[in-house]
């Protein structure tokens, strides 16, 4: 039997770690569709790759709760987890406003809310019992791990994670923070992985990085829409029709970061094997470097990971 997986605050990013796990589920049926071998295999070798979940696994989870706040989000969620449990997922149940008795009711908890709202769902009547011995997983930004133990007991295991909302398609990017050691340790770590990388790569990285990550990974698909809605424009402006513009500019980074991530190239051979001397490639990387286009995307990562820093603090916004 698999474990019971909480979702405290499914908006966003509650939806797309979810949505995402719950797909990974799912593999039994799409493997007699015969469309998930692929899938498996465009995780690269020598990272965690996601293995097909067997159902008696305890670190799979098999049940969800997906907590929100207002009544028109749980008609909304209902409306969309409806047709989405599958073999391996005996029920999703959406909370309106019952978050310790979900809570109660769960072995992991996932802290998705908004970071200036944790320290108040946390402190909620009764969440200290329902939340006691309870692994607690938060992807907030900002709000370190010791603040988020010091509003629950010390029982709670509290471990942050940074996934981004690709996750949803199975796609993401998540840090994990490195686990202290414990008893419980191993087995924590291997549930962790299994959600974590079921839905994209995972990778532990210590605590003090986690500012620097939100920017990066947390914040990244933001960045790079800029990035890509640009490269459009650009191909609009010189007649390319819409549609056509953003898939070639989508498919070409796509292409371009898997080179970097499944082929192992570096970025700077990727670009020199593309610019022909006294082609158009060096023309065009030219007008980017009169833009200050690397100083600028790597001020941006700077200024995110700042405010980052300052999410979910005493006195801040
Ligand atoms: N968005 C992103 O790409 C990423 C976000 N994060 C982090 O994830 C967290 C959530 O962000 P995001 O998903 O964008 O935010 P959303 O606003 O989309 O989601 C917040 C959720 O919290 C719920 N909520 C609010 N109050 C309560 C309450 N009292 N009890 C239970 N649930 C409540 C909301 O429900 P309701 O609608 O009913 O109010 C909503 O479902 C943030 O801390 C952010 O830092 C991390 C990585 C990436
Ligand atoms: O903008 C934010 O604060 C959140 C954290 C990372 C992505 N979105």
């Amino acid at each position: 039997m698999g474990y019971t997986l909480c979702v405290l605050g499914c908006g966003t990013m509650g939806i797309a770690v979810l949505s995402g796990v719950v797909d990974s589920l799912d593999i039994p049926s799409r493997l007699i569709n015969g469309n998930v071998a692929e899938k498996w295999e465009s995780h690269t070798p020598g990272t965690l790759t996601p293995q097909p979940s067997s159902p008696s696994d305890a670190t799979v989870p098999s049940r969800f709760l997906a907590c929100v706040h207002r009544e028109e989000s749980g008609i909304k969620l209902k409306t969309l987890f409806s047709n989405m449990a599958g073999v391996l997922v005996k029920s999703i149940e959406v909370v309106v406003g019952r978050n310790a008795e979900a809570v109660g009711q769960s072995d992991v908890v996932l802290l998705c809310c908004k970071p200036q709202i944790a320290h108040s769902i946390l402190s909620e009547e009764g969440m200290k019992q329902a939340i006691d011995g309870k692994l607690l997983i938060s992807i907030l930004a900002g709000v370190t791990i010791s603040q988020l133990s010091g509003w629950v007991p010390s029982t709670t295991k509290v471990i942050r994670a940074m996934p981004n909302t690709p996750c949803k398609i199975r796609e993401g990017m998540t840090v994990v923070s490195t686990l202290p050691p414990s008893p419980t340790a191993d087995l924590d770590s291997s549930l962790i992985l299994k959600i974590f990388s079921s839905i994209g790569r995972c990778r532990f990285l210590d605590e003090k990085h986690f500012d620097a990550c939100t920017a990066l990974s947390g914040s990244g698909p933001a960045f790079a829409c800029i990035f890509l809605e640009a490269m459009a424009d650009g191909g609009v402006m010189m007649g390319l029709p819409r549609a056509e513009a953003l898939e070639l500019a989508s498919q070409t980074l796509q292409g371009t970061a898997r080179m970097v991530l499944q082929a192992g190239q570096h970025p700077a051979q990727i670009r020199d094997a593309v610019t022909t001397p006294g082609g158009c490639t060096i023309a065009g990387l030219l007008a980017l470097e009169d833009g200050k286009v690397r100083s600028t995307i790597a001020r941006c990562i700077q200024i995110a990971t700042d405010r980052a820093s300052e999410l979910g603090q005493p006195g801040g916004k």
